[in-house]
């Protein structure tokens, strides 16, 4: 076993899974002064490791290293990886340790039947906007997480964008909007930049203009106070293009698809954490 660090001592984050969404929160974290020396990444495959140490600035270390350095594991393991890693991790986990989970669907209760008993556990979804400050991080504390780990699990997102906190019930549902949620909106630019292209744009220009479209509704929505709804009909002029539009996009059942499609993306969630 290795020694751990105490709560007094709790520094230093280990990266635990270096894929996708490891590094967007590794990428926004960085940015932050003097915090590259403090984060190490732990990264099964040697080329994705050097991959990370050479683009952020981060050090790679073996598990029972990391643990030994770093008082906050952050594991970006796939949920079906989970049950492994926890396995090569519970001789170098002690009570100094935060373990933040970020795996969809796998429960706080799953993490501790297999650490350590008393081991603080925060479960996490968070999103790859993370890699542009943007991300969304929604937060639920495992039976023997303090308000203190909440906190500093909380310190930790908010670097890379907003934080909320749900009780632990919610996080399937939490993961199906905003885990997944930007693919639903890059599928959506996707098609619509395909629109523009069938009705003969050049595909650079259909990109700007929706890309431009996408950031400045999103900003609105964020900042005007007003509901989406009320935003849509000032869009929308009696006998016009928009209504034209609504009528197709009802039509083909895009509201009762995305409900659908959603509520298919909690569902795996839930199948993923059993
Ligand atoms: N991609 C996303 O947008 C989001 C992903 N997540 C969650 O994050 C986790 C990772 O997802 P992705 O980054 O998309 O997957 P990924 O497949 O891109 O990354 C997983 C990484 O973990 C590494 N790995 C596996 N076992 C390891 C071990 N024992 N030690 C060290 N490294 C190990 C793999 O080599 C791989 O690089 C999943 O549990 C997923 O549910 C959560 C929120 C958003
Ligand atoms: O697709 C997935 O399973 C992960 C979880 C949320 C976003 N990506």
């Amino acid at each position: 076993m290795t020694s751990a660090p105490t709560q007094q001592q709790r520094s230093g984050l280990a990266v635990v899974g270096g894929g996708k969404i490891g590094e967007a929160l590794v990428s926004g974290l960085v940015r932050r002064p003097g915090v590259a020396e403090s984060i190490v990444v732990v990264e099964r495959s040697p080329e994705r490791a050097a991959q990370l140490v050479e683009r952020h600035g981060v050090r790679a270390l073996d598990l029972a290293a990391a643990a030994a350095e770093c008082g906050v594991l952050l594991l970006a393991v796939k949920p079906q990886d989970v049950d492994a890693l926890l396995a090569l991790l519970a001789p170098h986990v002690g009570p100094g340790h935060l373990v933040v989970s970020v795996a969809a669907g796998v429960p706080t209760a799953r993490i501790e039947a297999a650490l350590p008993a008393g081991t603080a556990v925060v479960r996490v979804m968070p999103n790859t906007p993370a890699l542009v400050d943007e991300g969304m991080s929604v937060l639920s504390a495992g039976a023997h997480a303090t308000a203190a780990d909440l906190d500093e699990a909380e310190a930790l997102l908010s670097a890379v964008g907003q934080v909320r906190r749900v009780p632990e019930a919610q996080q399937d549902a939490v993961t199906a909007l905003s885990g997944s949620g930007p693919a639903y909106f890059f599928f959506l630019v996707e098609a619509m930049i395909d629109a523009g292209i069938l009705l003969g744009l050049p595909r650079t220009l259909a990109a700007d203009l929706i890309v431009q479209t996408a950031l400045g509704a999103a900003t609105m929505l964020r900042d005007s106070g007003e509901h989406p709804v009320q935003l849509r009909e000032a869009v929308t002029s009696p006998g016009g293009t928009t209504i034209a539009a609504i009528r197709e996009l009802e039509r083909h059942g895009v509201r009762a698809a995305l409900i659908a499609a959603i509520e298919a993306a909690h569902d795996r969630s839930v199948e993923l954490g059993r």
